[in-house]
């Protein structure tokens, strides 16, 4: 993860016929979290999708040095196979790597169809993957919604251990996300 760095530049976003944000700007360097705050429909995933390459920017740039790995509301695990081939399926393209399954529970579900998974367990299933995928540029959108307390507490130390290792996250939620030292934008801030 040596070197990983995020750079977006008077970056605006037009989604439609409506421009959603403008003139926002921000960096991150190795280590670094930060949270995107804002209501319903503000723009957050939308931020992420375009620094993930998936959607384009109405105007400015986005930079990023490193690997991205994205979790929102698609685990990209395929719904039919039970979970451990599903893993399996992204270990032969990510390579071999500990998905951390007996941390984040899943150890006793690899049997079970994704489709068969409940809401949190898909949300840990979507983490396994993430963690196997050695991603260095986390984009995390809503990555508390459906889970428990345990869960909750369990994705923010694995956040924080992302970035002691010298990785990024980017974190887009309305929710209290909880790791000491992350930074906060608030999208409303550059709203259009
Ligand atoms: N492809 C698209 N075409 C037109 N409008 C879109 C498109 N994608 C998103 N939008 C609109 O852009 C706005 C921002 O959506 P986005 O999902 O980025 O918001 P958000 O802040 O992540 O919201 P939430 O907190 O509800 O997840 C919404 O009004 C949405 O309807």
């Amino acid at each position: 993860m040596q070197g990983a760095a995020v750079s977006v530049t008077d970056l605006a976003c037009r989604r439609g016929d409506r421009v959603l944000f403008r003139r926002l700007s921000l960096r991150l360097a190795a280590g670094e979290a930060l949270q995107i705050a804002g209501h319903n429909g503000i723009g957050k995933s939308s931020l992420l999708r375009i620094v993930a390459g998936l959607a384009p920017a109405f105007a400015g740039s986005v930079e990023v040095n490193g690997t991205i790995g994205l979790i929102d509301e698609r685990h990209a695990l395929d719904p039919v196979q039970p979970l451990g081939k599903a893993l399996a399926f992204w270990q032969h393209i990510d390579g071999a790597a500990d998905n951390e399954l007996a941390r984040l529970g899943l150890s006793d579900l690899l049997d079970v169809p994704v489709r068969y998974l409940s809401t949190g367990q898909k949300k840990r299933a979507a983490l396994a993957r993430l963690i196997g995928q050695k991603a260095s540029v986390w984009l995390l959108d809503e990555p508390l919604n459906g889970l428990d307390v345990h869960a909750v507490e369990l994705t923010e130390t694995l956040v924080a251990e992302h970035c002691a290792a010298g990785g990024i996250a980017l974190v887009a939620s309305h929710q209290p996300f909880a790791l000491p030292g992350m930074g906060r934008l608030a999208l409303a801030e550059y709203a259009a």
